[in-house]
């Protein structure tokens, strides 16, 4: 990879890190990153023209794959008529339209440029509507960058060291308040001591930042009773699991249990810069213009943006054997890490929602922070870097989720599942 660490260090010169993101700097596996020149179907090739199968997907977004001929359609329509206006456009309407009637629990919904925006301005709401200033995020959970969320957050400020991250003011992170993902008891007890206090409970209800584990349908429950009782806002953070893990996301898997507000994020920006939160309609009219809670944006619902979520979304909504087609991939490929750890004798856990999965190096089941943690990351360092080599990218971290798009084919997944055993039959 010359060209892409020539690269690499240029870019350390002006940005820190190199980066714009911490995630992708690939020092968590101590190497410098392939820079990627351009993506096709369920490949992407970097600069030197090395061909990698995806399981990144750009963190999420591209479960539609790279060049999606739709997107792309869109897109091209778009530009000719202008790339922003800061002012109301159909398709603003349109895409407000399609994620209201097609999400439970939506009632109404404000597009923002990024998943960060989404949870920070639905945490302002809450914290409105109740009048009260505390939150609760769960530990190894991850929400973005916004001040309030990065204590004990999971994702690049685990991987990287910080998962409190320096320059939080201490009477910011006062108000928040830390919990243990599928722990009742803890929650009970975090409420009891705060009573009347807390305005909201974050979580990501399949959790991908900390690798991937979902709430117990017990835990699930026992939330939504609890926060009712204790009149806590609840705010599913569905940006990355929302139109992923189904086409109507983790809520649908938890039938019955209804959150107040939800984040959006990745998938409805088909690759572009966007976010979205939503829920009650008593609690989204707080937003301004006719509420007195301030939130804004001058590229907020940009038409280039606009379209390729709007063209991602319905052709995920038109076709709902896609999301079969990922499911049945994703356990074919979980079956194969499975297999190949059994072969070779290598403790492995794989934890897996629809087409989002991660293995972690431990025989021990993972469902929390601690489980995750306690898994062989030198191993996965290994792992990680063998596989590159094998030609397929997976996300540098422990902590982070695989993705499949459904560009991938058969004989996509059986190249990955084979590189997979050669590697476990190497590994120390
Ligand atoms: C669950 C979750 N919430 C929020 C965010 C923040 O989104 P963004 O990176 O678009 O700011 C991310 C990803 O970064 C995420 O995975
Ligand atoms: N896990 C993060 C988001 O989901 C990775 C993206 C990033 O922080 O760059």
């Amino acid at each position: 990879m010359n060209k892409s660490s020539a690269y690499f260090e240029r870019s350390k010169g002006v940005m820190p890190g190199g980066v714009n993101s911490p995630a992708r700097a690939f020092s968590s596996v101590d190497m410098d990153p392939p820079f990627i020149e351009r993506g096709e179907g369920a490949y992407i090739y970097d600069e030197e023209g090395n061909k990698y199968l995806d399981f990144v997907g750009s963190w999420g977004p591209l479960i539609l794959g790279h060049g999606d001929e739709d997107v792309v359609k869109g897109l091209e329509e778009v530009i000719k008529k202008g790339t922003s206006f800061g002012a109301p456009t159909k398709i603003e309407m349109e895409m407000a339209e399609l994620m209201v009637d097609s999400l439970p629990n939506v009632e109404m919904v404000r597009m923002v440029n990024s998943g960060t925006e989404a949870t920070m301005s639905a945490l302002r709401l809450a914290k409105a509507f109740t009048g009260r200033s505390k939150i609760v995020k769960f530990e190894g959970n991850y929400h973005g960058h916004s001040d309030s969320l990065l204590i004990k957050a999971g994702s690049g400020a685990l991987t990287h060291g910080v998962p409190d991250s320096l320059g939080v003011p201490e009477e910011i992170g006062r108000n928040t308040l830390t919990a243990n993902y599928n722990d009742l008891d803890n929650l009970k007890a975090i409420f009891e001591a705060n009573k009347e206090e807390i305005a909201a409970v974050i979580i990501e209800p399949v959790a991908g930042n900390m690798g991937v584990i979902s709430m117990t349908e017990e835990f699930a429950r026992g939330l939504r009773a609890l926060t009712k009782e204790h009149g806590i806002i609840l705010i599913y953070d569905e940006v990355m699991s929302g139109f992923r893990v189904s086409f109507q996301g983790a809520q649908s898997l938890y039938p019955g249990i209804a959150p107040d507000l939800i984040c959006y994020g990745k998938i409805i920006g088909g690759g572009l810069p966007v976010g979205a939160f939503g829920g009650r309609k008593d609690i989204m009219s707080m937003l301004g213009p006719i509420g007195p809670v301030y939130q804004a944006g001058t590229l907020s619902g940009n038409p280039l943006a606009m379209r390729a979520g709007f063209e991602t979304l319905n052709k995920l909504g038109k076709n709902p054997e896609f999301y079969k087609k990922l499911e049945a991939m994703a356990e074919k490929l979980e079956q194969g890490i499975l297999q190949a750890g059994e072969r070779h004798r290598i403790p492995v856990t794989v934890n897996r929602v629809g087409a989002m999965i991660s293995l972690f190096f431990t025989d021990q089941s993972v469902r929390d922070f601690n489980g995750a943690n306690a898994a062989d990351q030198q191993r996965f360092k290994t792992y990680f870097k063998a596989m590159l080599e094998e030609g397929i990218y997976l996300p540098p971290s422990q902590f982070e989720a695989l993705f499949l798009n459904v560009q991938m084919t058969e004989e996509d997944l059986n190249q990955a599942i084979s590189a997979i055993d050669r590697v476990f039959s190497e590994l120390p």
